[in-house]
């Protein structure tokens, strides 16, 4: 991890800078798979597995006797933890249902919007170097409580051409039932195109590596939504004097052993929790198995002491980061001047690992700058709303003349006419009565 001191406000630009590949070349390599899929489907999965997941798979779609032997390989600790995640998860995204509300915006003008689930939705499962079965509660969960029709499931198969037993128990617990063995950016054009197995959807959800995001980008020009761009991990935590510097540490290497295109930053206002901090950080990886990938995502990382804590939210501001550890007591006091950040964890027991498993937040969220526009997953993700309106003949009375003049100053006549009838009619109803 480098380090800075007190850096000048025109180093902040290059500062706040992911390690991401160049958009082009990951474009042109997403655009020649999606040629692929639309022409050898398939046949096509199946070559591009081979060639990026090294292996040959028969069959795409997983077997029900899979699934039983996935369920027979999970202990029953696992298990638990498993439903207890998936409560809490479940809980927190019911609570984002909203009732319907009818308002009345003038006398006989009635409008509201009811929900309704996505009819057909994909959701990605990383499984390249670890099997993140918790993501199929964060994104199965709120598609089964939207009532969407169609759920289907796709992740990389393992070298063995296998996915790992807890993703397919994990699935089978919430209902998902199509199940792919394929992953990276093959995945995304088949929920984008469809193939002879796999259905094409109408929304694309899932964390996964850049590979995937650039697909899951290129995937909007041909007609199907997406989530947003969930990549490579990433956490900033903001530290002061009161915060502890081997939870910090254990914090930083949590998402930087996700792969080596993570980003990790630290800011603080006193130099000797940074030393500190990094301190534990090199105790703490050198016992990590996955250090390779940790020890590289530092490389990309960054130990920044500023003036105060508001110039550390002004750079977490500009950073804008998946997600934000406020490990100071005061944390809470701040929270009005959060404005760019994808989840926030506020204290020094609010670890990012309680969101990514079992808090019940989603923990698929926006990166790489994109907290600045995008929300993460929600129960909303999976819905989208109808607009609905009642007018009764007192609402066209009341509003009707307004609309008149609207149109006519546009130079739409039609659309006044639409107005001008009805108003004609009831005037005319009223004088024979
Ligand atoms: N933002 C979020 O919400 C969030 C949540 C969870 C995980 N993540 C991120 O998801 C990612 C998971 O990455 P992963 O690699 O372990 O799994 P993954 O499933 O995202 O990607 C694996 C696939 O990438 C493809 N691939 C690998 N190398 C390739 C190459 N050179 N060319 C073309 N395709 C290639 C392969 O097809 C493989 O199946 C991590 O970066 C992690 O940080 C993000
Ligand atoms: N931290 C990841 C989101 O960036 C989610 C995750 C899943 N499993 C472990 N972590
Ligand atoms: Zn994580």
């Amino acid at each position: 991890m480098k380090t800075y001191i007190n850096p000048p406000l025109s180093d902040w630009t290059e500062l706040t800078k992911r390690p991401t590949k160049e958009a082009q070349d990951l474009q042109a390599l997403v655009l020649d798979v999606f040629n692929e899929i639309q022409t050898n489907k398939d046949q096509a999965l199946i070559d591009f597995t081979e060639k990026f997941d090294q292996v040959k798979i028969e069959k795409l779609a997983v077997s029900v006797d899979e699934i039983e032997e996935a369920k027979s390989l999970i202990s029953e600790d696992l298990k638990q933890a498993i439903q207890l995640a998936a409560s809490n998860i479940e809980k927190f995204h019911t609570a984002q249902r909203e009732e319907i509300n009818v308002i009345e915006t003038t006398k006989g003008v009635n409008c509201w919007r009811e929900s309704r689930g996505i009819e057909n939705v994909g959701i990605y499962i990383p499984g390249g170097t670890a099997p993140l079965f918790s993501t199929t509660l964060m994104l199965g969960i709120p598609a089964n409580l939207a009532s969407c029709k169609n759920i289907i499931l796709c992740t990389p198969p393992n070298k063995k051409g296998k996915i790992h037993p807890a993703i397919l128990y994990t699935a089978n617990l919430i209902g998902i039932e199509k199940i792919y063995k394929v992953g990276g950016i093959q995945a995304i054009g088949a929920l984008t195109f469809g193939t002879e197995t796999i259905q094409k959807v109408d929304k694309i959800f899932g964390p996964g590596n850049q590979y995937v995001t650039a697909a899951k980008q290129v995937a909007q020009n041909f007609g199907v939504a997406i989530d947003m761009p969930a990549g490579p991990s990433e956490v900033l935590v903001i530290a002061d004097e009161t915060s502890v510097p081997k939870y910090v540490a254990a914090d930083l290497l949590s998402q930087a052993e996700h792969g080596s295109d993570s980003q990790v930053i630290l800011l603080t206002n006193n130099e000797q929790t940074l030393n500190e901090t990094i301190i534990e950080l090199e105790s703490q990886l050198a016992v990590l198995p996955r250090a390779e990938f940790a020890a590289k995502a530092l490389e990309n990382s960054r130990g920044i002491v500023l003036n105060s804590i508001d110039e550390c939210l002004s750079f977490s501001n500009i950073y804008a980061p998946e997600h934000l550890i406020f490990a100071c007591e005061s944390a809470e006091n701040y929270i009005p001047k959060i404005i760019n950040a994808g989840s926030v964890f506020l204290g020094n027991y609010s670890c990012e690992s309680a969101g990514d498993y079992a808090s019940g937040t989603n923990h698929t969220l926006p990166t790489n700058g994109y907290a600045k526009n995008y929300s993460g997953v929600s129960f909303d993700s999976f819905i989208k709303k109808i607009t609905f309106q009642k007018l009764s003949a007192e609402g066209i009375q009341n509003i009707g003349p307004a609309i008149e003049l609207m149109a006519e100053a546009e130079e739409l006549f039609a659309h006044k006419n639409a107005v001008s009838l009805r108003l004609l009619d009831l005037r005319n109803k009223i004088s024979q009565s």
